[in-house]
């Protein structure tokens, strides 16, 4: 499979260029020429084989077929679950896929398990070495550092935005004792964050000095990994149904999108916002302005420019790269995205739905589940429960658990008065010896840091 950019300027690769690529070399996302068809899965009967099925339309030659199948059973053989991603029915019309088995507590490590294994794969074969850098706003951070943890090939560099984690999301990302992984508070939001990050692979000398990577699902290689599970909750479950998408840089419910592209019977999408709306603004009221970050109980979707978009947007432009790349530079100029009523009737309607809660209706939704069935949710998970209660109607629904609720213990509290607690792995966290520092929003002093510690370079 060869791989194309959404700004149409730059060379199509093969899958292991892209997934060491990150980003194109003209500030693009990969996406595959084509949207492949489902294989068959009729001999699928784990986690691990509907990955490998799937992956492998994607990967093609580039992993040999054993190499993947040993990359997806080590990924996934560190979860907690033998189902990997199991779905949990809570009424009679409603499931929660839990995706928070993993490592690290939040369903980035799907994808982060199998990619840093598959960076480790690809690097050893090719004797190099790279750089990561990548931007998180609490949850893509510690799974991309548990993933190449201890990886000898790679040094990674993640920025998150200092006081608007959780203790506990900050804490995973630096109480990490491994020497290539470096944790930075920046001075600013999660939008400032993945701009450094954008910036320092615009800056070409810089990218190619640092052999530059990335983990954030700019990476076409997580969005991939996480086609998977919409696969096997979509077919587990007998007929089609409604997945609700609690939703920030857009990756989670994309990836969603590609698996009913590719034709697993799924009926459409509620996307679930917080307080920081834009997509369900655009999805309701043909709105995307971008405005303030608003700091809420639900830190992961604080988040106002979703770069994922861009993939569905290159879609939404019958994949014509130039076009895609002047809108997206409009919207980076004045902060709106216009985009044609026909495009949105096309793309959007009948497809995508959104809801938006804010922060008093993001807990008094956890306290509902907890007094309707005894679970606990987190906050981001809430969102999606709410949203999948209000609009969801008759049709079964699907609402993704995106993180365990221990990862958010002080709004759980609030809303249920029940404390959730870590498990057994992480038990210690609040005792072990935090390393990180912070630095300003600006990207000299930050391509300053990554040269500094960069082995790649
Ligand atoms: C717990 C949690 N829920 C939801 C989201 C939003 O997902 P996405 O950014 O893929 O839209 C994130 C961050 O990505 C997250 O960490
Ligand atoms: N919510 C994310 C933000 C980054 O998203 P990504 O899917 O592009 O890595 C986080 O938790 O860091």
């Amino acid at each position: 499979m060869r791989f194309v950019s959404t700004r149409g300027d730059a060379p199509e690769l093969g899958f292991t260029d892209v997934l060491l690529a990150g980003l194109a070399a003209d500030g693009g996302l990969y996406v595959p020429e084509r949207w492949p068809e489902l294989p068959d899965l009729s001999s699928a009967t784990s986690y691990v084989d509907t990955a490998v099925a799937v992956i492998e339309t994607f990967v093609g030659d580039d992993i040999a077929p054993d190499d993947l199948r040993t990359l997806c059973s080590d990924a996934y053989g560190t979860f907690r679950h033998a189902a990997t991603c199991p779905l949990v029915q809570i009424d009679d019309r409603q499931w929660l896929l839990e995706l928070f088995h993993g490592p690290t507590l939040a369903f980035k490590d799907v994808a982060l398990q199998l990619v840093g294994r598959m960076f480790d794969h690809a690097l050893a074969q090719r004797g190099e070495r790279l750089t990561i850098v990548g931007a998180t706003s609490g949850d893509t951070g510690s799974a991309a550092i548990d993933g190449v943890k201890g990886c000898d090939n790679v040094d990674i560099v993640i920025l998150y935005p200092a006081g608007r984690t959780s203790d506990v999301q900050r804490r995973q990302m630096t109480t990490v004792d491994s020497p290539n992984a470096h944790a930075i508070a920046i001075d600013g939001n999660f939008d400032d964050c993945q701009d450094l990050v954008k910036a320092m692979f615009n800056d070409a000398a810089f990218r190619d000095e640092m052999r530059l990577s990335a983990v954030n699902s700019i990476n076409w290689a997580r969005v991939m990994a996480q086609v998977v599970y919409y696969v096997t909750a979509s077919r587990a479950l007998d007929g089609t149904s409604t997945f609700c998408v609690p939703t920030g840089n857009f990756g989670n419910v994309l990836a969603g999108w590609i698996a009913q592209r590719m034709g697993a019977p799924i009926a459409d999408f509620i996307v679930a916002s917080n307080s920081n709306d834009i997509l369900t603004r655009f999805i309701n009221d043909a709105d995307m302005t971008a405005r303030e970050v608003v700091p809420t109980l639900s830190p992961s979707m604080d988040i106002q420019v979703s770069s994922n978009f861009e993939r569905l947007l290159f879609e939404m432009n019958g994949r014509d790269g130039g076009i895609t790349a002047e809108q997206l530079g409009r919207f980076r100029s004045s902060g709106r995205l216009d985009v044609e009523a026909d495009q949105r009737t096309d793309f959007i309607d009948g497809t995508f739905r959104a809801a938006r809660y804010d922060d008093e209706a993001t807990l008094a939704e956890i306290g509902r589940i907890h007094a309707e069935t005894g679970m606990l949710v987190d906050p981001h998970t809430a969102t999606g429960t709410a949203a999948a209660r209000d609009l969801a109607g008759d049709r079964p629904v699907v609402s993704l658990a995106t993180a365990h609720p221990a990862k958010f213990p002080d709004a759980v509290e609030r809303a249920t008065g029940v404390r959730p607690t870590l498990p057994p792995h992480l038990a210690d966290l609040f005792d072990r010896p935090e390393r990180t520092q912070t630095l300003p929003n600006d990207l000299a002093t930050v391509q300053q840091f990554v040269r500094s510690v960069s082995r790649a370079g």
